[in-house]
């Protein structure tokens, strides 16, 4: 039988009854997930189902109903345009793989007027549904809330002071990341979807409509297992920043997708990534591991550069044009 990812029941950890010890338990099942897999189910998180279930269905109403006039308006531009890079509205079109599009929003920032500096710019928001924005701030706030608890169940695992990482994600720079891959519409070798890639900040939170067999993930032993969906749940996944941080001992695992079905799939990423200040800078001993290259650099500087060059989606896109020819 194929490996599949770790479940971990969360209830305990964020109940006000429950003893250290019963919360330790929960800790200690991350840290092995994450040392093993970098990724793995949570369950019983504490986000309400109707919140979760009014992000989906707005957000696919929002892909089904979008008029190009309307991407045109949200598109993501660059500083030159009066963009600042990062927020805003794109499609990824590849004709031999498909294409999908995002729409990338970031945790707000006090802005003037342009030119913005990358990253600093206003969020773009979709006008329909009318309460797009309104359910996308509420699902913000609560999964902004369950990244600080789930960093407090690592820093237990890991044994470090549970408040350690407190002062680098209390603003985090947080993307919420609203992606729609369109069906296929003929049989063709390759697929719609993103080349491998490893998630750039700490904790990435996953939430995915219930089309299967369209995330995989690279299990130890090398071969690529499905993450499908599994109601109730977020896929949960390290960031190359958690890895650094850790000084390698959690793992940033590599991932793709390749979205087999003639149907639209919406998936939506929320990436929980450091504050805008943050120094990276690892969490445990040296003795522990290796000391990175990026020690010392903030995350504002890690960001910029990674945006600065062609965007990574597209990039990916681009340089793994075989993906879909490696899937069982
Ligand atoms: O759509 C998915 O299942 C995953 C997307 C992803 O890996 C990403 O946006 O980084
Ligand atoms: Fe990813």
């Amino acid at each position: 039988m194929a490996a599949s990812l770790p479940v971990i029941d969360f209830a305990a950890f964020i109940d006000h009854a429950s003893s250290p010890e019963e919360k330790k338990a929960v800790a200690l099942q991350i840290d092995n997930a994450c040392r093993e897999v970098g990724f793995f189910y949570l369950k019983n998180h504490g986000v309400p189902m109707n919140l979760i279930g009014d992000m989906l269905t707005k957000s696919r109403n929002f892909f089904e109903t979008a008029t190009p006039e309307e991407k045109k308006r949200l598109a993501l531009r660059k500083i030159a345009e009066g963009g600042d890079n990062a927020r805003g509205f794109l499609k990824i079109n590849n004709p031999e793989k498909g294409s999908h599009e995002a729409l990338d929003v970031y945790r707000p920032v006090e802005t003037r007027d342009p030119p913005y500096t990358t990253g600093m710019g206003p969020n773009q928001w979709p006008s329909t549904p009318s309460d797009f924005r309104e359910t996308a701030e509420e699902y913000i706030e609560r999964l902004e809330t369950l990244g600080i608890q789930v960093m407090k169940a690592i820093a237990i695992g890991l044994k470090v002071d549970e408040s350690i990482f407190l002062n680098r994600i209390n603003k985090a720079f947080w993307n919420l990341r609203i992606l729609g891959y369109e069906g296929r519409k003929e049989k063709s070798k390759e697929q719609a979807g993103i080349g491998e890639h490893t998630d750039f900040g700490i904790l990435t939170f996953l939430l995915t409509d219930s089309n299967p067999k369209s995330l995989q993930v690279l299990s130890k032993s090398g071969e690529w297992i499905w993450a499908d969906p599994i109601e109730g749940c977020y896929v949960c996944n390290i960031g190359d920043m958690l890895h650094e941080w850790t000084r390698g001992a959690y793992k940033s695992t590599l991932h793709r997708v390749c979205h087999n079905a003639e149907s639209l799939r919406i998936s939506i990423p929320f990436f929980f990534d450091p504050n805008w200040d943050a120094f990276i800078s690892p969490v445990l001993p040296a003795a522990e591991g290796v000391v990175d290259r990026d020690e010392g650099i903030r995350y504002e500087e890690k960001f910029v550069r990674s945006v600065e060059y062609p965007l990574w989606r597209d990039s990916l896109v681009q340089a793994n044009p075989t993906v879909a020819s490696q899937v069982a």
